[in-house]
């Protein structure tokens, strides 16, 4: 799993992939440049755009000079603004591709450059390099930049942004920032977002056992971890190795939110699924979805599901029946939603939570059950210490949702899209590690494979409906997902 460094470790990562490969850093930059442009050319940006490339003085800068001559190779009308006073010392590689813009690229000083005119903005003033507040010359430039109002794309980090702490001062409003190796920590923060717009992954070409000497608690969770979480299941398997599980789901005028778990975890994969659920109202999901069977007897023993899911939608009167639920039960299981709050205004049961469970909040209500955050930074600290306290998986949900694991790693999850922010979504979360642990997969396996899985058919459930992606789409999509991973 690819680690995430802070970008002080960047220079020395550098170094170690530098003596490894038997290349110079000005061939490690001139890579970092091939990455963009094959990046750029899968845009199609109109062509007839000129493109200006605002290049600081340092090895951000230096990243600019060289896409600034790739891409005037390419066709591009290209046009650099220097951030930097004429004379100044660069870094050896910036010099040495500022040396090798071609003449057909006019260099400007900043301050001459019309913000009107159309055109595509290459922001490399200030990248990983930038460990303090920036200086208040640099700040006119950002707001140059800023005032530009077309495409911004900036490279490593928008410049004014630091690398893995909160950015108070001003910084560049990007729509693609396409950072290079590992995703800056601060480019998955919420608060960052209106800043990074979309990150954009590029590989130069360091594996991940030149990340073996560095120690971090932060990953970021691709498409490549997934398949060897899985379990393989044989010929002969039947509805038994695929787990029996039940979820405790619904409530009156909510049993949507039963049906919407219940059959995610059957789309998951499960043998058996049990919701349980108000009597009276058990007609509404045992007509919805026929393949599930329902309880309603809360003295029922919890032990003989090979999984539980509990809290979607059960209302907040449900105190003793989560109580009985914590105490009975002796397997790690999910709770979401409802469980949550309760949890968070009963802390005494926290204590009753089996080790190793899962627990699904949105950000609502993990500030229900921690606190107040200041910023996604202190939010990871606090829920790091919770997950380590008590021996429990969190899953901080959203876009590049955390899995906060028992052992202090935290993942953050690369697959999803905004139109899952729709409602029900969380439910059907809730059925697939559900059924991922009912399938006897590790709690850690299970939420890896169930958070990857929700966020691709998300995405596939997005592709084909945009905004109006509603969560029963997410579970149409779950197989498919199982194909496209060659899941078996
Ligand atoms: N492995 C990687 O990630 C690679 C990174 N490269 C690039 O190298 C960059 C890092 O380069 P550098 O270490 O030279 O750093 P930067 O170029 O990010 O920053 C150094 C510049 O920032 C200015 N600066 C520093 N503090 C400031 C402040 N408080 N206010 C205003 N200006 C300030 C300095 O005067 C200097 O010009 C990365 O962000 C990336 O773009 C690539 O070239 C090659 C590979
Ligand atoms: N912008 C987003 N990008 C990626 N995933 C998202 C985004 N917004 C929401 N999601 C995902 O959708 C799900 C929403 O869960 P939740 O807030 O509990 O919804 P509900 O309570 O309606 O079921 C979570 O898994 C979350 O990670
Ligand atoms: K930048």
């Amino acid at each position: 799993m690819l680690k995430i460094l802070s970008g002080d470790q960047v220079k020395e990562l550098d170094r170690i992939h530098i003596q490894n490969a038997g290349i110079s850093s000005h061939e490690l930059m001139e890579r970092a440049a091939l990455s963009f442009i094959s990046w750029w050319k899968s845009m199609e940006f109109p062509k007839n755009l000129p493109v200006f490339v605002f290049c600081g003085a340092g090895n951000n800068g230096g990243d600019g000079f060289a896409i600034a001559r790739l891409l005037f190779k390419e066709g591009w009308e290209v046009q650099v603004f220097r951030c930097f006073e004429e004379g100044s010392v660069l870094s050896a590689d910036a010099q040495k591709n500022l040396d090798w813009v071609p003449e057909g690229v006019l260099i400007y000083d900043w301050k001459e450059f019309n913000s009107s005119r159309e055109g595509l903005l290459i922001d490399s003033f200030l990248g990983v390099g930038l460990k303090s507040p920036i200086r208040n010359s640099a700040v006119p430039i950002i707001e140059c930049m800023n005032s530009f109002p077309g495409t911004k794309i900036s490279i490593d980090l928008p410049s004014g942004l630091l690398a893995d702490s909160p950015t108070f001062g001003p910084r560049v409003k990007a729509d693609f920032t396409v950072t290079f190796a590992f995703p800056k920590l601060a480019l998955l923060f919420p608060e960052n977002s209106s800043f990074s717009g979309k990150m954009v992954l590029a590989d130069i070409g360091i594996s991940e056992s030149e990340y073996a000497s560095f120690p971090t608690s932060y990953f970021f969770l691709q498409e490549k971890d997934i398949l060897s979480r899985h379990r393989v299941f044989g010929q002969f398997a039947h509805k038994g190795d695929f787990g029996k599980v039940a979820l405790v789901a619904g409530s009156k005028g909510k049993m949507g939110a039963a049906i919407l778990c219940s059959k995610a975890a059957l789309r998951t994969g499960s043998g058996l699924v049990t919701a349980f659920v108000p009597e009276d109202e058990r007609g509404i999901i045992q007509s919805a979805v026929p393949e599930v069977m329902c309880e309603f007897d809360e003295n029922t023993d919890w032990n003989k599901f090979d999984a539980l899911g509990v809290g979607p939608a059960i209302g907040l009167d449900k105190k003793d029946l989560l109580q009985d639920i914590l105490k009975a039960c002796s397997k790690p299981i999910v709770l979401d939603a409802d469980a949550i709050t309760l949890i968070a205004s009963n802390q005494d049961l926290i204590s009753l939570i089996p080790k190793n469970s899962i627990l699904t909040p949105h950000l609502g209500e993990l500030e229900r059950l921690i606190g107040k955050s200041t910023d996604h930074l202190d939010r990871l600290m606090k829920v790091k210490e919770f997950c380590m306290k008590w021996q429990l998986n969190l899953l901080i949900k959203g876009a590049y949702s955390v899995l906060s694991l028992v052992d202090g790693r935290q993942l953050f999850n690369s697959s999803g899209t905004q139109y899952m922010a729709t409602a029900g979504a969380g439910d059907v979360l809730t059925g697939m590690l559900t059924s991922f642990l009912g399938q006897g997969y590790a709690p850690e396996n299970a939420l890896i494979c169930g958070v990857y899985h929700h966020g691709k058919a998300g995405e596939l459930a997005g592709q084909q409906n945009r905004r109006s992606t509603i969560a029963s789409d997410i579970s149409e999509n779950i197989g498919k997902t199982y194909t496209l991973l060659n899941v078996l």
